[in-house]
């Protein structure tokens, strides 16, 4: 383990490349310690302001299957889902987990979007990160919490062309390169009996 991976408690040397045609992966199954990872997820359970937001679909209004929060700096707005999200400022915890991520990325990140699954009934379907605010090849850093999840990836032009992995407790996983172009991913729902999982994108919003 490298001298700043141990100050920081995480295990870099754990990172599983994964190469996908037309875009990259960086999983880091334990980047945060079983402690710190429960400490962490109940913090936000209890201190984050959850909403149940609504998106318009053929005319109709529809909720989200699943909580969500925006935080971050106050010029990074962001729309998607004819939704703008005016984010609320940092706290303290989410900004010590963004400067974790953003050591292990090599980058900055000046939002992020909270995604609270509050069983294997809430989910999240396809879609890419490609917003244009986002810019062109964003490395976006995906923190997860509580129970583990299917997180599932689809070439959008080679039908053939699937990718699958379990997104653990504590773990950190990184998209990188052309991947929000080419692919696009889920978290479907299961009809498993799973507890609660907490999502954190951190993004770089150009304002
Ligand atoms: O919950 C996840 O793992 C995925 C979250 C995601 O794709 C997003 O916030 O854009
Ligand atoms: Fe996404």
């Amino acid at each position: 383990m490298s001298l700043q991976g141990s100050l920081f408690g995480q295990d870099n040397n754990h990172k599983q490349e994964i190469n996908l045609e037309n875009g990259l992966l960086e999983y880091y199954p334990h980047f945060f310690t079983p402690t710190d990872s429960d400490r962490i997820f109940q913090q936000l359970i209890a201190t984050i302001t959850w909403k149940q937001e609504s998106m318009r679909m053929y005319g109709r209004e529809v909720l989200f299957p699943r909580l969500m929060a925006w935080y971050g700096d106050a010029n990074s707005s962001y729309s998607f889902s004819g939704n703008t999200f005016k984010p609320l400022p940092w706290t303290a915890e989410l900004t010590m987990i963004r400067d974790r991520v953003a050591m292990a990325a090599g980058t900055t990140f000046n939002s992020v979007l909270l995604n609270y699954y509050r069983s294997g009934n809430d989910s999240m379907g396809w879609h890419a990160d490609d917003e244009p605010e986002l810019g062109k090849n964003p490395v976006i850093g995906s923190v997860n919490m509580g129970a583990t999840r299917r997180f599932l990836l689809r070439h959008r032009y080679h039908q053939d062309l699937k990718y699958e992995i379990a997104l653990e407790h504590g773990s950190l996983l990184l998209m990188k390169g052309e991947l929000q172009h080419f692919w696009e991913h889920q978290v479907p729902k299961t009809a498993k009996p799973v507890g609660p999982r907490i999502n954190l994108t951190f993004r770089y919003i150009y304002p």
